[in-house]
């Protein structure tokens, strides 16, 4: 099985400046892009989407100052932010349903956790069973069970690259708000294949976000052995068509 990991972007489906407010046009136009990509035939082998947390789980980790690295054990703090991403992906299984798209939801704070030293545990026999079938399964940035902390968060990111390397997916695609990683003109840089020469020009995320923007996302596909690209909405069907797309991280 080779199939294709799509991460929508919380920055995309919602609105980051807004508590917990959909970007309904640009979560409807990911889903008739994923069902016409499905129609056309284009990912024989299978899709995995992932969604991030914009302005519903990134909002609440802040005010709870719980992020990757840093837990909390207070039910309050789980209870804001799971349910909260728990809204945002009812929201994106609504609107893939509505296009007649097969999608189904993986919970990963019901299913994955790390260890006391951070290491990631995400058991996918149930997600390969449901590409088996058909399914298209959904996963969103989270919080998980770890030793010794309570819960922290799992970016979308993070979950992207664990299922990438764990489904030997083909191709892995970051849809953003940006066309790409920009340089200092603003261009879209072409190809990244080391840190070292992104550095500089790497920030944060301009809105809310306890997971590291730009910089946090670039770091964490380097570490892919499968082709990657960061690319925005515009190009969402021609990633899905095969196409190459936005910049290419390899
Ligand atoms: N060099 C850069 N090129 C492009 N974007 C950059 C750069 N440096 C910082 N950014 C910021 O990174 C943001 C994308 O990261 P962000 O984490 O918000 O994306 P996302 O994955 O869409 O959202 P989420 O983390 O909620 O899922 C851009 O909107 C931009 O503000
Ligand atoms: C803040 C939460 C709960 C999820 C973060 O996921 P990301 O938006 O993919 O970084």
């Amino acid at each position: 099985m080779s199939a294709t990991i799509l991460k929508l972007g919380g920055s995309v489906i919602t609105d980051k400046e807004r508590p917990e407010t959909l970007d309904g046009p640009a979560l409807e136009r990911s889903a008739a892009a994923v069902a016409s990509a499905l129609e056309g035939g284009s990912l024989t082998d299978g899709l995995v989407v992932v969604h991030g947390g914009g302005s519903f789980g990134h909002h609440h980790a802040s005010e709870h100052g719980v992020t990757t690295t840093e837990g909390t054990d207070e039910i309050e703090a789980v209870v804001d932010i799971h349910g909260a991403m728990e809204t945002l992906n009812q929201f994106v299984l609504s609107r893939l349903h509505a296009q007649d798209v097969p999608a189904v939801p993986v919970h990963p704070f019901s299913t994955a956790s790390r260890d006391e030293t951070g290491a990631l545990s995400l058991p996918t026999a149930q997600i390969e069973a449901m590409l088996e079938a058909g399914f298209v399964p959904v996963l969103y940035g989270d919080i998980i069970a770890t030793a010794g902390a309570g819960v922290t968060i799992i970016s979308g990111d993070e979950l992207v690259t664990e299922l990438a390397r764990a489904l030997g997916a083909d191709r892995v695609g970051l849809c953003s708000t940006v066309p790409g990683v920009l340089d200092d003109d603003g261009a879209v840089v072409d190809r990244i294949t080391s840190f070292e020469d992104v550095d500089a020009i790497l920030g944060e995320s301009e809105a809310t976000d306890v997971t590291g923007g730009m910089a946090g996302k670039v770091r964490t596909l380097l570490e892919l052995e499968a082709p990657a690209s960061i690319f925005g909405l515009e190009s969402i069907d021609s990633f899905l068509a095969g196409q190459r797309v936005g910049t290419s991280i390899e």
